[in-house]
């Protein structure tokens, strides 16, 4: 089992030019759980996220507890890059698997562990693709793919369903339960409520200062969805 991390907001308040984008939210994650995160679009989901990932200039406090590692896996919502790129899948591994000296092709050892790893996602037997001629469903997994290996003790993913086919998203959907049940705790964006319910251990809803959140099986009132997304 992996040991998941637990996080601890305390009046987290976010201020960009002027523009208060979130407002004193407290908030618990508790290891090993999917956390669902919903609200409108503008609400301040992926700002949130990023605060937790530390790349926003967030005022109050987040403590991610761990008893193992803090390793973090993450999938943002869109990659973007130049689409006329000559890069392969394979090279793209190559740049989040090396370290130092860098610029060197895959060894045999890496050429095994992106071969399972691409297996894992659907992807094996496509690692010659360029990036830029992939699926919005296809680069969707890739990033999951680096993503979970080695597997993270946290897994953020920012609406990992756009650009996902039907059954892309059951597949996403089934992997998410397993990463659970190997004990990792995972952040996860999504507009669909009726989905998250089914999936999710807790639903926190975020809109600037609005903010609640319930567990799986407490009802969520009409008032409270009107405030949301009215
Ligand atoms: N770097 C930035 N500079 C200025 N404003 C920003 C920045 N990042 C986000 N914002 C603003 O913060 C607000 C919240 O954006 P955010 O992307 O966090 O919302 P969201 O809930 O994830 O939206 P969506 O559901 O549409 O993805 C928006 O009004 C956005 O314009």
């Amino acid at each position: 089992m992996i040991e998941g991390i637990s996080i601890e907001v305390k009046n987290l308040s976010l201020n960009i030019s002027n523009n208060q984008i979130l407002e004193n939210i407290s908030l618990n994650f508790e290891k090993g759980k999917i956390h669902a995160i919903i609200g409108p679009n503008g609400g301040g989901k992926t700002s949130f996220l990023k605060c937790l990932l530390g790349q926003m200039p967030y005022k109050g406090e987040i403590l991610f507890k761990y008893e193992d590692k803090d390793k973090i896996g993450y999938v943002p919502q869109t990659l973007d890059f130049e689409k006329t790129l000559p890069i392969t899948i394979t090279d793209f591994l190559s740049m989040c698997y090396s370290k130092k000296p860098a610029f060197l092709s895959p060894n045999l050892k890496k050429k095994e562990l992106f071969n399972e790893i691409l297996e894992e996602v659907g992807l094996k037997h496509k690692e010659k693709r360029l990036l830029g001629n992939l699926s919005g469903g296809e680069l969707k997994r890739l990033l999951l793919a680096q993503a979970i290996n080695p597997r993270p003790n946290l897994l953020i993913l920012d609406e990992p369903f756009a650009g996902v086919d039907t059954v892309g998203e059951q597949y996403f959907l089934n992997t998410i339960k397993n990463l659970r049940d190997e004990g990792i705790t995972i952040i996860w964006i999504h507009h669909n409520i009726k989905v998250a319910r089914e999936y999710a251990d807790t639903i926190t809803c975020i809109k600037k200062d609005l903010k609640f959140q319930v567990n799986k099986d407490e009802e969520i009132s009409n008032e409270r969805l009107l405030d949301i997304y009215s």
